[in-house]
């Protein structure tokens, strides 16, 4: 796939269906006690995981993802280990849920799923009386689970995990008394909206999350756009010369618009209204050619951008001055090592770009002149370069370009009508 340079950007767009909503309207809607109904189910390699696994442990799902009914699962243990695919939130939140399920429960996942840390939901799991054994001293994929009886208890997590706070609250849903979660930085609360949409005994207090056995009600929901698919054709109209895009019916969740109010504070212009809550926020956003001055970006808003952080370093390598991001070193488990295929990528096109342990440096005003770059099998490093291919004085060949399928199979498809 080779992306070459275009004069003029223009588009009044969807976008896909939100990934980590659609994830867990799956799973939590099996959990309830009637009929669920949900409407704009993101179809791709990563729900089609979660899909999967749903259905190989009892999940009943009829109709399409536009229109999704859900029965209660009869829950049962698979005849065969479950296949997680690429996707991280698939494996980490129905660890959760096996936890407190009867049977015993195999997963595992391709190659890079393998390689990404599972100790980080493995160990609370544990906490709770789930028995578990996983591959490399109980720290990867595969790992076995032995649900059955948990007990509640206080977390204080490490890292700010919306795929472990999840597991721990959906552990929790099944465990005898009161499960506590506090997290560092809060991270995206898509479980405990939903969850409180569907009558969940919780209480929130800021990053503390707790959670009690009880029956959950169905629910009926609208999926909005993702907001991370929106960042690439967002940093796009931003960084073209000649360039306006308006995103519809995005999700605007406060724990997902870091990229939003990064780019802002460096000058861009772009804006988001809210039009609608229930129980996602969602609404549109509009975006057009400016220009930006580099920054040291502010390592709280880290987990609210965790996903498009890889779009700033394009950002600051078209920024007047210096942009630097630390704070980041959870990058470095994602489906690749999104700093190093980051950095080595900009590198191959004639980008100088700092690596540091836990972000990068760049330096603004440069040019992108061209070439090949390899996604390392990551989506959003494939679409992160088909953007500054865009931007580029040459075009890029983007090698390992279908890894778009795991979260926006029709990007490319897209990417074209923009810039007709
Ligand atoms: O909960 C989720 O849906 C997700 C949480 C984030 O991961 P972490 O929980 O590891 O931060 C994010 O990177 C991932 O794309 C989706
Ligand atoms: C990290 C991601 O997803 P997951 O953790 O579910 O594999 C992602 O979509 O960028």
């Amino acid at each position: 796939m080779k992306i070459l340079p275009v004069k003029k950007v223009r588009a009044e767009m969807e976008v896909p269906p939100d990934k980590s909503i659609s994830h867990r309207a799956l799973i939590l809607s099996s959990m309830a006690e009637g009929r669920s109904i949900v409407h704009n189910l993101l179809e791709s390699g990563d729900t089609l995981s979660t899909l999967r696994v749903m259905k190989e442990i009892g999940a009943r799902f009829s109709g399409d993802f536009e229109r999704m009914e859900i029965m209660p699962a009869l829950w049962k243990e698979a005849a065969r280990p479950l296949d997680c695919g690429n996707s991280g939130t698939t494996a980490r939140i129905i660890s959760g849920l096996l936890a407190g399920t009867p049977g015993l429960h195999i997963l595992f996942g391709d190659e890079s799923l393998s390689r990404r840390p599972m100790k980080r939901v493995i160990e609370p799991l544990k906490r709770m009386g789930a028995l578990i054994f996983a591959r490399n001293n109980d720290t990867l994929l595969p790992l076995s689970i032995k649900g059955g009886d948990l007990h509640g208890c206080t977390h204080d997590l490490q890292v700010a995990s919306a795929q472990v706070k999840s597991a721990i609250l959906l552990a929790g849903m099944k465990a005898e008394g009161i499960t506590t979660v506090i997290e560092p930085v809060p991270s995206r609360d898509h479980t405990e909206r939903m969850l409180d949409s569907m009558g969940a005994k919780m209480k929130i207090n800021g990053r503390i999350v707790s959670i009690e056995r009880g029956e959950l009600n169905p629910v009926f929901f609208q999926i909005p756009g993702d907001v991370s698919s929106a960042s690439f054709f967002l940093v796009l109209a931003i960084l073209h010369p000649d360039a306006s895009i308006i995103v519809r019916n995005v999700g605007l969740n406060e724990r997902r618009t870091g990229l939003l109010k990064t780019l802002k504070k460096m000058g861009a212009e772009i804006e988001w209204t809210v039009e609608k809550t229930s129980p996602e926020p969602c609404g549109k956003i509009v975006a057009k050619s400016s220009r930006l001055t580099g920054l040291e970006i502010d390592t709280g808003l880290v987990p609210s951008m965790i996903d498009e952080i890889p779009l700033l370093a394009l950002a600051g390598a078209k920024a007047c001055g210096t942009t630097v991001i630390r704070g980041a070193g959870e990058l470095r488990k994602k489906e690749s090592d999104r700093i190093t295929s980051t950095v080595e990528n900009f590198r191959k096109l004639g980008v100088v770009i700092e690596e540091l342990e836990d972000g990068f440096s760049i330096e603004g005003s440069q040019k992108i002149v061209g070439g090949r770059i390899d996604s390392a099998g990551d989506h959003r490093i494939a679409m992160l370069f088909a953007v500054a291919g865009i931007l580029s004085e040459e075009g890029i060949e983007i090698g390992g370009a279908d890894s778009v399928r795991i979260s926006y199979p029709q990007f490319f498809k897209d990417i074209a009508e923009v810039c007709r």
